[in-house]
């Protein structure tokens, strides 16, 4: 269970639990347990989880006590201490590589580890690596054996990856590829533990064979030496100093001078180079982009959701705890968990949690049926993919970073301070609106998407571009709500009803951008700046969408849950907040259709009385 909150009680310092913690956690309406088993994906999960934790919590080199009087130095040293420390521990207990056990260590440790961009690089290497290169490479990463980075942004280019400078020129005569960073430009800037400690570097270049220009690829570069760790010749790196954050990650700068690496260094998956420097395509034109998809769904469930989970606790307990002013001069003073705008900036956070938690869950579920056809070079199911964890990235990452900041606010003073674990909570969230993809980028690839949908779904019947539809986007073609069915607020609650008026919203917006899109074109503008003149559009439609999709993934996921009565009940309170709450916080997309208003002041209506069904729930499952 939960470890006990420690509380002054009166002079003496203890570790029982709080009794305004003990009174919140008593008589519950459902089984915790059962809803901690489901939250796990089972009771087997939470038996292994609570097991591995033990040992992480009860190792003293774990400790975060000092975390915040280090240097930027001694937390880079604690982290790759900490690194190794649990990778002796993994061999000694059998935990391998992508096992639960390390996954549950990562969450035990929030991440505090250095050389998290060395199982990017394995994660890159497993999609874009042929199985020979991931049998020759993947031994030496997970035995450390080398260490490795990603990299791929440069000082110059971060988005735009076709304007990537640093080349790959392909040199038959000796079977090698001459890696070189043309301009300052060029110089890779940002890849994580590429400061200090890797020794080799995955350089995603453009490359150059038979006098043509090929395209970003992968290659696999060494950069410092395995017998004294020093730089390599042609080689120059670094650590590009302090940052917001991450100060146990060695952020780094990389330049190569025509570093020449043999022919089967590139990574060969979906495209190769033969002795002779023919090129042969074997995948589409973005297929080297493949490893940010599979690191953007990684992400969501093991990094981004759980520092809000981690923000949504601490701010709840401390708002249980913390007595401040009196509700009635009589009365005495009120923990601030009992005024409402306390609830109303907790409470949806909360909620935002468990709808990722159960969406991200669902979206695992539809990556991992669709990377391995990937894989096999069936790209049918990559655009919707592609769509998908961009979009999901970006609004996760979004939503979690405010959702942190209003934690740490709800918690006055005591939030500003390191020590509550706030600051670093919302300073770490806060950059992964940025890696893997800045998130209006992100949320533009899907508005691309969602418009090309949109026009194949107006397609007249029979045409060739009368296609199906990927599923994600077959409420495009579904019968549209001629008028809101609601007829009082409390109808607002059915989640088939909720559901359907996103579905409505969302393709309304699609809707709105694409006539806009054509309304520019037949303006005179040309394609491009018609659709740069309608971005600010299509974000809001891709942002609905995304909503969307997650309403409904919450939804479906607690019809799942008729087995659990209580806990479905008290699921759905959560899942209607997540759902009318979308409506106040993306006020946008709702507003300006009769329907979209009447919906919108339903909610502020109801947005009370579900608080008060929350407030009960709420104060209990995360205490
Ligand atoms: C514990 C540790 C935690 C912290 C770890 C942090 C680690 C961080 C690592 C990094 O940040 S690594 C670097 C990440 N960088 C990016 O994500 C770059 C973002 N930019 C892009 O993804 C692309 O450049 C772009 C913005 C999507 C643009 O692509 P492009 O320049 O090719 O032009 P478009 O015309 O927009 O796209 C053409 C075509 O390609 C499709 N497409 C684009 N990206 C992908 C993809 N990833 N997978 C599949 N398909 C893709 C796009 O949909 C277009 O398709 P069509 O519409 O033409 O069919
Ligand atoms: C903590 C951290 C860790 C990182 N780790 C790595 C790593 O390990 N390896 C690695 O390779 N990279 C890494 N990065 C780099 C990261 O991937 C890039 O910062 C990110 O891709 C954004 O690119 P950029 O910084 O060039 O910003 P830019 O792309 O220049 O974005 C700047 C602004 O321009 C806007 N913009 C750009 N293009 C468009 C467009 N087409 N339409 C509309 N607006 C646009 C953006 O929305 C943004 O507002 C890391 C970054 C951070 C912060």
């Amino acid at each position: 269970m939960d470890s006990p909150a420690r509380v002054s009680m009166g002079d003496a310092w203890s570790w029982q639990v709080h009794p305004d913690m003990e009174s919140e956690r008593r008589q519950p309406s459902f089984d915790v347990e059962r809803l901690t088993n489901i939250l796990d994906g089972g009771a087997e999960n939470t038996a292994l989880r609570r097991k591995v934790e033990s040992v992480i919590h009860s190792d003293p080199v774990f400790s975060l006590k000092d975390n915040y009087f280090m240097s930027q130095n001694e937390r880079y040293e604690a982290g790759v201490k900490k690194k190794f420390h649990l990778h002796m521990i993994a061999q000694r207990l059998g935990w391998s590589e992508h096992s639960r056990e390390f996954r549950y260590a990562f969450r035990a440790l929030t991440g505090d580890l250095a050389l998290g961009l060395h199982h990017i690089f394995l994660k890159s290497l497993q999609s874009l690596g042929s199985e020979e290169q991931i049998a020759k490479w993947a031994p030496l990463c997970n035995e450390f054996r080398i260490i490795a980075t990603y990299a791929q942004t440069e000082l110059g280019h971060g988005t735009y990856l076709q304007g990537l400078e640093t080349e790959a020129t392909y040199d038959a005569d000796t079977q090698e590829f001459v890696m070189h960073s043309p301009t300052l430009t060029a110089t890779k800037w940002w890849p994580g533990d590429l400061g200090r400690s890797a020794t080799h570097a995955l350089v995603l270049a453009q490359l150059i064979c038979s006098g043509a220009r090929q395209g970003m690829h992968a290659f696999i570069v060494p950069i410092r030496s395995l017998q004294d760790h020093t730089l390599l010749p042609g080689v120059t790196a670094g650590d590009i100093g302090p940052k917001m954050d991450f100060e146990y990650t060695d952020n780094g700068f990389l330049q190569l001078d025509h570093v020449r690496i043999p022919r089967e260094n590139m990574l060969s998956r979906f495209a190769q180079v033969l002795p002779d420097g023919t090129y042969i395509k074997l995948g589409t034109a973005q297929s080297n982009y493949l490893s940010m998809v599979v690191v953007r769904v990684s992400l969501l469930l093991d990094e981004i959701n759980p520092l809000l989970e981690k923000a949504c606790i601490i701010a709840i307990r401390y708002s249980v705890i913390r007595r401040q002013s009196r509700l009635r001069p009589s009365d005495p003073e009120a923990k601030v968990l009992d005024y409402q705008t306390q609830q109303h900036k907790l409470f949806p956070q909360l909620a935002t949690a468990y709808a990722f938690h159960f969406m991200g869950t669902s979206l695992q579920e539809f990556f991992e049926e669709s990377y391995s056809a990937i894989l096999d070079r069936d790209f049918s199911l990559l655009p919707e993919l592609h769509a998908l964890s961009s979009g999901l990235k970006a609004m996760v990452s979004e939503f979690c970073t405010q959702g942190a900041e209003l934690c740490r606010r709800a918690c006055g003073g005591h939030g500003y301070s390191k020590l509550s674990g706030l600051p670093s909570l919302v300073s770490r969230v806060t950059a992964s609106c940025t890696y893997e993809g800045e998130n209006t980028v992100l949320y533009l690839q899907v508005a691309r998407f969602l418009v090309k949908s949109y026009l194949q779904a107006q397609a007249s019947p029979g045409s060739t571009s009368k296609t199906s539809l990927p599923q994600s986007v077959a409420y495009l073609t579904a019968p549209d709500l001629a008028k809101c069915p609601a007829r009082r607020a409390a109808d607002f609650l059915h989640p088939e009803l909720y559901t359907r008026a996103w579905a409505h919203v969302a393709v309304r917006l699609i809707k709105d951008s694409a006539h806009h899109l054509q309304t520019r074109l037949q303006s005179g503008a040309d394609e491009h700046e018609a659709w740069n003149q309608t971005t600010v559009i299509h974000l809001q439609a891709a942002k609905a969408h995304c909503y969307y999709i997650t309403v409904k993934g919450f939804a479906e996921a607690l019809q799942k849950l008729d087995h659990e009565p209580a806990i479905q009940q008290a699921l759905q309170r959560l899942c209607d907040l997540f759902a009318l709450h979308g409506e106040i916080s993306l006020p946008g997309p709702a507003l300006p259709h009769p329907e979209g208003c009447h919906l919108v002041n339903g909610c502020f209506r109801l947005h009370r009385s579900v608080f008060k069904f929350s407030t009960w729930l709420l104060r209990w499952k995360c205490l």
